[in-house]
């Protein structure tokens, strides 16, 4: 895969407005996205997470503000030319029937091909490295449809880092991934980051996972940023409160010091267990 570029691309959304049709979800969003980071995005379902991550890939164009790819406005912007510096997986994506993990990786390929310049060798050197660095190698000739959901998962992964983009914005990689798997990722998106100077945006559910390896942590809720900085800062038992509505504690990792939070909402147990009873469960 490519080196650290000379220069990582900066991807700015202001005074983002943004949602679908009656529905407006983003309210006001400011984010300078982090170059050569790993930034991960959290916040309890339906406060705006993959919007904005649609929004700022220009996959949903926002009611008012802008997005700014390396100070120019996005949607001014050639869309091959946009799309070999921004990668997006989205929630959820569809393979067309009977497409082989090769070829779907093969696809991310596309925006760097040109009529008249062909290099195969180069793109089928790249789409291996991305099919071994999302560990799909062993199933490239399978159909995608015939995968599990881990697996189907991994090779959509292998698809956006074979697209070889300077800025990568992945929502919920890690559904349906076992927990090592999802380690093994993390570790990859890190080093994409550290190593190679990549800027990576990513939504997560996982709170400890986000808390172990984001550089920096952004906390939305109700369409809204309430909090971003480094985990050792932002991680705390009043954000998750705040972010989430949850009672925890944060304790740390005794070797790496990252923060953990350990659910405390037994009061909520208990009146659960109660409201159960009372339907005879
Ligand atoms: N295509 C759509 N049409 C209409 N409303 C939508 C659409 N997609 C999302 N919404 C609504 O927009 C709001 C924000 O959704 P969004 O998917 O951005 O949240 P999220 O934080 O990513 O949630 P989750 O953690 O559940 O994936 C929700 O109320 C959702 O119902």
């Amino acid at each position: 895969m490519s080196p650290i570029p000379a220069r990582p691309p900066r991807l700015t959304g202001e005074a983002l407005h943004a949602g679908y049709e009656a529905r407006p979800v983003l309210d006001g969003v400011d984010l300078a996205v982090p170059e050569g980071k790993l930034t991960v995005l959290l916040g309890p379902n339906g406060s705006g997470k993959s919007t904005l991550l649609k929004t700022l890939a220009r996959t949903l164009t926002p009611d008012a503000g802008r997005v700014l790819l390396d100070g120019q406005d996005i949607h001014r912007r050639d869309t091959r030319e946009v799309a070999r510096r921004l990668g997006i997986l989205p929630q959820g994506p569809s393979a067309p029937e009977g497409l082989t993990v090769r070829q779907l990786v093969d696809m991310g390929r596309f925006p760097h091909r040109r009529l008249w310049r062909q290099d195969a060798g180069r793109d089928a050197r790249i789409v291996r490295e991305a099919m071994a660095a999302a560990g799909v190698t062993d199933f490239a000739e399978r159909s995608v449809d015939a995968l599990s959901g881990g697996q189907r998962q991994r090779c959509w992964i292998a698809m956006v880092l074979a697209q070889e983009t300077d800025l990568i914005l992945l929502d919920e990689p890690t559904t349906f991934l076992d927990l090592r798997v999802q380690v093994d990722l993390l570790e990859l998106l890190v080093s994409l980051a550290h190593d190679r100077g990549r800027t990576l945006l990513v939504v997560l559910h996982d709170l400890n996972l986000a808390a172990a390896y984001a550089d920096v942590l952004v906390m939305m809720r109700d369409g809204r940023i309430l909090r971003q900085g480094p985990p050792g800062e932002v991680f705390s038992a009043d954000n998750l409160k705040k972010v989430f509505d949850l009672d925890a504690n944060v304790i740390h990792e005794p070797r790496t010091g990252s923060p953990v939070c350990v659910p405390t909402q037994s009061g909520r147990v208990r009146s659960r267990r109660e409201a159960l009873r009372g339907v005879g469960a």
